[in-house]
């Protein structure tokens, strides 16, 4: 591990703020033999994202067997496009339809339990909800038999930086799910795909659709991967926006009465413009996941005079796009109107990624948050016990408040 390598291990953010603003936009991780580069000048974003059909994307040392060899996250070519297809219908557009109701039902079952008094740990109780949320899209329910296990694996691979990294470096790799319970996840999957094709079960076994046959061991990949890229994303986000939201009174105010001027329950970003600025702004200033996934590249490429040979690793950084002054002014304050004075270039501002591997739920992942917040704010008043502690925290490479946060029920709202 060279001296770069080791600073974005332990000292992350700390190196990553310090770097936000180099010229070139670009910055050597690894020499020698392999040349990797974290990458975020936004003409080179763009770029890349442009050519992404033709890079190669092997994922990340540890993510790869966490989420299982064949994840569509690594998969290339057609059978990539193959699952887009089948899970991207269904995760945007009019489609989301189909999900308001399942979002709310478990927002708002998860809110009747939260009664003055009681204190939660923001991040911890945002997780749950969505892990439930994501469980019941892609099964049709969510039993805690599944989900408490799988909660738990996650858990012991990304709760602790140092646990995370002790794995990495000294056990050679992050804990395995149990056999029993990838069974359990997979004859799931079989039963709700037979019970009730409209789930994303349904939509990946079905008959006439591209993977009637789908082995046992393809399909858990798939599975662990929706049930892991679908909740903590938005977890970190609906947790970061209720934190933001705590610290800016003003800006609280503002969105409870954009609340009380309208019956929508936070699904049309258009009837909330100011609670969807909040959801975007918090998405810019701490990303849930800092870093899109890994581009190799085929072939040589001119970069800044030197010659990139084929091999190297670029990886987009979402964190160091978002915190560069030259496209976000005093880039460290959380500003929503930044995306109420006009649209942000895609190059930019890149919460989701992009090219062929954009993010399949980005549309699904700010529903459920603007939701989750709109739903919070209109029945319960929440406020931070310690904001001191909504300081960033990897879990993996997600990026969540740490899970000492913690917030007071001061009162109903209902
Ligand atoms: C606010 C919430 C979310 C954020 C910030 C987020 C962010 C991302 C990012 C950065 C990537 C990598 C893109 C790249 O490498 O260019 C990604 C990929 C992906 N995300 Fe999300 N995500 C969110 C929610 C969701 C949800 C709800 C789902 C539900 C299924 C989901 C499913 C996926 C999948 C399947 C991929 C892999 C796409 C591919 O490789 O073709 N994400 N996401």
């Amino acid at each position: 591990m060279n001296r770069t390598e080791f600073q974005l291990a332990f000292r992350t953010l700390r190196f990553l703020d310090a770097h936000a603003d180099l010229p070139q936009g670009s910055l050597p991780q690894r020499t020698e033999p392999e040349q990797r580069y974290l990458v975020w000048d936004p003409a080179a974003i763009g770029e890349l994202f442009r050519a992404d059909q033709r890079l190669g994307h092997p994922g990340s040392r540890s993510f790869r067997p966490l989420l299982g060899p064949r994840s569509l996250l690594w998969q290339e070519g057609p059978r990539h496009l193959a699952y887009r297809r089948v899970l991207g219908t269904p995760l945007r557009g009019r489609q989301l339809r189909d999900y308001r109701a399942v979002i709310a039902g478990t927002v708002h079952a998860a809110l009747d339990g939260l009664r003055p008094g009681d204190t939660i740990r923001v991040s911890d109780w945002t997780r749950r909800v969505a892990l439930r949320i994501m469980a019941t899209i892609v099964f049709g329910h969510a039993d805690d038999e599944l989900l408490v296990p799988f909660a738990r694996w996650m858990d012991r691979a990304l709760g602790s930086r140092y646990r995370t990294l002790a794995y990495r470096y000294l056990r050679g790799g992050l804990p395995l799910l149990d056999k029993e319970t990838e069974a359990l996840l997979v004859a799931t999957a079989r039963t709700a795909a037979r019970e009730n094709p409209a789930t994303l079960a349904g939509k990946l076994l079905a008959d006439d659709g591209p993977f009637p046959d789908l082995d046992d061991g393809e399909l858990r990949d798939q599975l662990v991967s929706l049930l892991f890229a679908g909740h903590e994303t938005t977890a970190s986000t609906a947790a970061w926006a209720l934190f933001w939201l705590d610290r800016e009174d003003a800006l609280r105010d503002r969105v409870l009465a954009e609340l009380a001027a309208t019956s929508d329950d936070g699904f049309s970003a258009e009837q909330v413009p100011v609670l969807h600025a909040v959801v975007q702004e918090t998405l810019r200033i701490t990303p849930p996941v800092p870093a899109a996934g890994n581009r190799v590249l085929p072939e040589s490429c001119p970069h800044h005079g030197n010659e990139l040979p084929a091999g190297t690793v670029l990886t987009p950084s979402i964190y160091l796009a978002h915190h560069r002054a030259e496209s976000f002014p005093d880039p460290h304050r959380f500003d929503p109107d930044r995306f109420l004075r006009g649209r942000v270039p895609a190059d930019r501002y890149f919460p989701f990624g992009g090219g062929t591997r954009h993010c399949l739920g980005s549309q699904l992942g700010q529903l459920e948050v603007r939701m989750l917040v709109a739903a919070l704010l209109r029945r319960r008043e929440l406020r931070c016990v310690n904001p001191s502690a909504g300081v960033p925290q990897l879990r993996g490479h997600a990026m969540a408040p740490s899970p000492k946060l913690r917030m007071r029920v001061l009162s109903c709202r209902d």
